[in-house]
């Protein structure tokens, strides 16, 4: 499978209002994509679209080769990985780190089936993939921010996704704990059978090396996409914010200034 995600001139309309606008945007396997924009750019709008939560009002989209309208979206959500902070809101703090994980298999909240041995041994690699096997016999009510995105992270590959969508996964998370985080998705995003990941966020020094591709959103349209290096630069983000800006890459890494 080439095409993972495949959106041709789609708009969405909502109360007389565009929300999105000609939207197109190609990710193929071996890509992993940082999407980008300020708030009410429309990122979770193109997110729950490509979750078949809601329809584009024109356009196609297409996402594991599924095209909509064509598909059973609830047997494709299957096969989609979401981690978003209205996830983290619906976890039961009393759980078990090791439980939370499992109960990705089921992509129930709760555990309302009986996981086999080898459904705990699985969430117990994918933990210690992540850098914290030990948090599999923690509440999860006892556990940090950064533990807590880590937990729900190794939940969402439980079911073995082809693509993993990483919604600011750092929300709230100070600086150690951020990098932790970012090593972590960094180091598991370069094995073989790592999912494809979409990973959006607010800020540009979070696009590690991982992330190839960017995809700049304003106002509910593509404003550029293409390869980080080329997207990320002084000019384009200048233009894009709005604003002067001067980055500066180090570590692989865009790192912006405003320049006043
Ligand atoms: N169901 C809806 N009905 C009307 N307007 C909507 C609806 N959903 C989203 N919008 C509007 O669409 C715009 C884009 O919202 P969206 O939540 O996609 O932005 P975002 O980039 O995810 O923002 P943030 O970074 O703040 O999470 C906003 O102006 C929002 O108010």
């Amino acid at each position: 499978m080439n095409k993972v995600i495949d959106i041709k001139n789609v708009d969405w309309l909502r109360d007389g209002k565009v929300i999105l606008s000609d939207i197109n945007w190609q990710v193929k396997r071996g890509e992993h994509w940082a999407v980008l924009g300020l708030n009410g750019s429309g990122k979770t709008t193109l997110l729950n679209m490509i979750n078949g939560y809601i329809w584009p009002t024109t356009g196609k989209v297409s996402v594991l080769e599924q095209p909509f309208g064509k598909t059973d979206i609830r047997e494709l959500r299957k096969s989609i990985g979401w981690v978003s902070s209205s996830l983290q809101e619906r976890i039961n703090g009393t759980e078990y780190g090791e439980n939370i994980v499992v109960s990705g298999k089921f992509a129930s909240i709760g555990l309302y089936e009986e996981p086999t041995v080898e459904d705990y041994q699985h969430a117990r690699e994918l933990l210690e993939q992540l850098g914290c096997s030990h948090l599999a016999e923690r509440k999860y009510q006892t556990c940090s921010q950064g533990e807590k995105q880590k937990i729900l992270i190794a939940r969402g590959l439980m079911a073995s996704p082809e693509l993993l969508i990483l919604d600011e996964p750092t929300n709230g998370l100070d600086f150690i704990s951020r990098e932790g985080l970012l090593a972590a998705i960094n180091q598991f995003a370069l094995q073989d059978d790592a999912p494809t990941i979409i990973f959006v966020t607010h800020h540009i020094e979070e696009i590690i090396p991982i992330f190839t591709n960017t995809l700049l959103l304003r106002n509910g349209a593509v404003f550029n996409r293409g390869k980080s290096k080329d997207i990320l630069t002084s000019e384009n983000l200048s233009h894009f914010f709005d604003i002067p800006l001067d980055v500066a890459w180090r570590k692989n890494r865009a790192w912006v200034t405003i320049i006043d």
